[in-house]
């Protein structure tokens, strides 16, 4: 049995309406992404294969939104709620911003593809699009070290957007699921732990350290963000330079 009849047979069996649903049971194994109680957003849900599963993930206390410029059938979970709209357009990002509200989501999945016309490099540059479009959706509500997974078709301009994903990320891999089709280009890449610190890699800050930290590093407060100064101490005033950015702290070297 060929592996597309495999996960279509499955599907049908356990009753998910596509065979993509294991597409993001597999993402979430090599990932990590879903947990219990979280907020996701599913860009390009419909029919809803990918909503059920993180449905399931999430679990009553959690929340999903899908959204599509198709219909997506009524689900049977408390978790989704859905949005009808394209996410090229203004007014769908607004409303859903609105819905997520002040707290964010912790993960932001997006499977949309666009029409096919069977002409390669057209395909590849409106599936780089809307990815772009899935990366300024996390931007807009992805909590801080909260998740992206994108799907994009390979060509000239993916190494492109893997990298500006990258400023936004602690990381991104790009994965290719075994329940992707064989004869498809599809990959998605996947940001790891967003960051939002006010500074990034390479800058350079006059600070002073306020604070001795418990592996012996001094501490520095950049505009409300810690950042660890080795061979500093407290009341020292030094210049530094950025090396290493995670979700809720940094680590700089003195330059002087
Ligand atoms: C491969 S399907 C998604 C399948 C889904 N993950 C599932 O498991 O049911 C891609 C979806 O992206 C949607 N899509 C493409 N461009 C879109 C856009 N600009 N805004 C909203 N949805 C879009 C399509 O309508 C289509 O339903």
């Amino acid at each position: 049995m060929s592996r597309k009849d495999e996960y279509y047979n499955r599907a049908k069996q356990e009753g998910y309406r596509t065979r993509a649903a294991y597409k993001l049971k597999q993402l979430d194994r090599g990932a990590d992404l879903l947990s219990h109680g979280d907020t996701v957003v599913d860009l390009g849900a419909a029919p809803g294969g990918w909503l059920q599963v993180a449905a399931e993930e999430v679990g009553e206390t959690g929340t999903v939104v899908g959204v599509d410029f198709q219909r997506i059938r009524e689900l049977d979970h408390s978790a989704i709620e859905t949005i009808k709209g394209d996410m090229t357009e203004e007014r769908t990002k607004d409303s859903l911003s609105e819905t997520i509200g002040e707290g964010g989501a912790d993960l932001v999945i997006s499977d949309m593809a666009p029409n096919m016309t069977g002409e390669y490099d057209l395909d590849h540059a409106r599936s780089v699009h809307l990815a772009r479009q899935a990366f300024g959706v996390a931007e807009d509500v992805l909590a801080t070290d909260g998740d992206l997974v994108t799907k994009v078709f390979q060509g000239q301009d993916l190494d492109a957007l893997r990298e500006e994903i990258e400023d936004g990320f602690q990381y991104v891999q790009t994965m290719n699921p075994a329940a992707s089709r064989d004869s498809s280009s599809e990959v998605y890449l996947v940001g790891k732990h967003r960051l939002t610190a006010p500074i990034s890699v390479g800058e350079t800050r006059d600070v002073e350290i306020v604070d001795v930290g418990e592996e012996g590093d001094g501490v520095a407060d950049i505009d409300g963000f810690t950042v660890f100064v080795p061979d500093t101490t407290t009341g020292d005033t030094v210049e530094v330079e950025i090396t290493d950015i995670k979700p809720s702290f940094a680590f700089a070297e003195r330059v002087d």
